[in-house]
């Protein structure tokens, strides 16, 4: 898979191993293994003995669309102090540029297709570089990979400690795609849906609270063109058709940990931070500070 990878971006096995395996605070995954959710996981964080040359959190997010991989990356990014690189926000800044892709990228994205390997690679081979100048170490990846031959390449490149696969059902996915909304002046994202599922087909009541803008966001308010039902529903097909298989994948490595959402965030936080033993992580960095 690494002449594969070199076929279309050479330097992207080697830019990823680089910029992302020699630097500070350990983060070490013991004894991931496959299951549902894992309340009392034991994910180990030992912040106070840190040996030279370890290297950062390198995490990947999984998820259909619509799940909050962007939200929980987010949040996990500033509490450990990794950077979130979200594969469609690249996707969408070189949409809304005038580059030379921007066309071609509009059709694809607009239409819930997946862009080519190469453009993917292109777009994270330059973010990282632009992360590794600036002294960034470690990831948490949100939206790729997303096919099985991502995955081999990001395998062949470099570790990854853990893949945190966010479930929720598909009626509430396609409710949250359609209340989506982004700040146009501020990028913040809001999402308008009020969501009451009752229980059905094996699946619990579901609630979520809307996430309402605040009042200088609210005029300014944009839907992403691909937030439309056919093209959630096209999204969601082919998270099926291509990225069940990289569940599968990680699954059998012993290092896919599945978190089914139990609601909105004032709910899944503090569980996720529960099944990833991190709800005293803040407390033991100061400590260990
Ligand atoms: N790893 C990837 N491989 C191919 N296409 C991608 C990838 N990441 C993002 N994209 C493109 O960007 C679009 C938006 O991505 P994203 O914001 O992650 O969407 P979603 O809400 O469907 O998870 C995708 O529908 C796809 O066209």
């Amino acid at each position: 898979m690494a002449a594969l990878a070199r076929l279309f971006k050479p330097q992207f096995p080697s830019l990823l191993r680089r910029s992302l395996s020699t630097t500070t605070t350990t983060a070490t995954v013991s004894e991931i293994q496959p299951q549902r959710q894992r309340p009392n996981s034991s994910i180990l964080f030992p912040l106070t003995d840190d040996p030279k040359g370890s290297r950062n959190f390198q995490w990947v997010f999984l998820g259909c669309p619509g799940v909050g991989k962007g939200t929980y990356a987010g949040r996990l990014s500033s509490l450990l102090g990794v950077p979130h690189i979200a594969t469609g926000d690249l996707v969408r800044e070189e949409l809304s540029s005038s580059g030379p892709l921007s066309h071609q990228l509009k059709e694809i994205v607009n239409q819930g297709k997946l862009v080519s390997d190469e453009i993917i690679f292109n777009l994270l081979s330059k973010r990282l570089e632009a992360g590794e100048s600036k002294g960034e170490s470690g990831f948490i990846l949100d939206g790729f990979p997303r096919t099985i031959r991502q995955t081999e390449i990001l395998d062949e490149a470099t570790e990854i400690d853990l893949v945190i696969n966010l479930k929720l059902r598909e009626d509430v996915l396609i409710e949250k795609c359609l209340g989506r909304r982004i700040c146009s002046d501020c990028g913040k994202s809001f999402n308008l849906a009020s969501i009451n599922a009752k229980a059905e087909n094996g699946y619990p009541e579901i609630t979520m609270a809307p996430l309402l803008p605040p009042p200088q966001c609210s005029s300014k308010l944009i839907t992403r063109a691909d937030d439309t039902e056919p093209v959630v529903r096209e999204r969601l097909r082919i998270y099926k058709e291509q990225s069940e298989p990289v569940e599968d994948y990680y699954r059998k490595q012993g290092k896919l940990m599945e978190f089914d959402l139990p609601g909105g965030i004032p709910e899944s936080w503090p569980k996720l931070l529960e099944a990833l033993n991190l709800d005293d992580y803040g407390d033991k960095r100061s400590a260990a500070a």
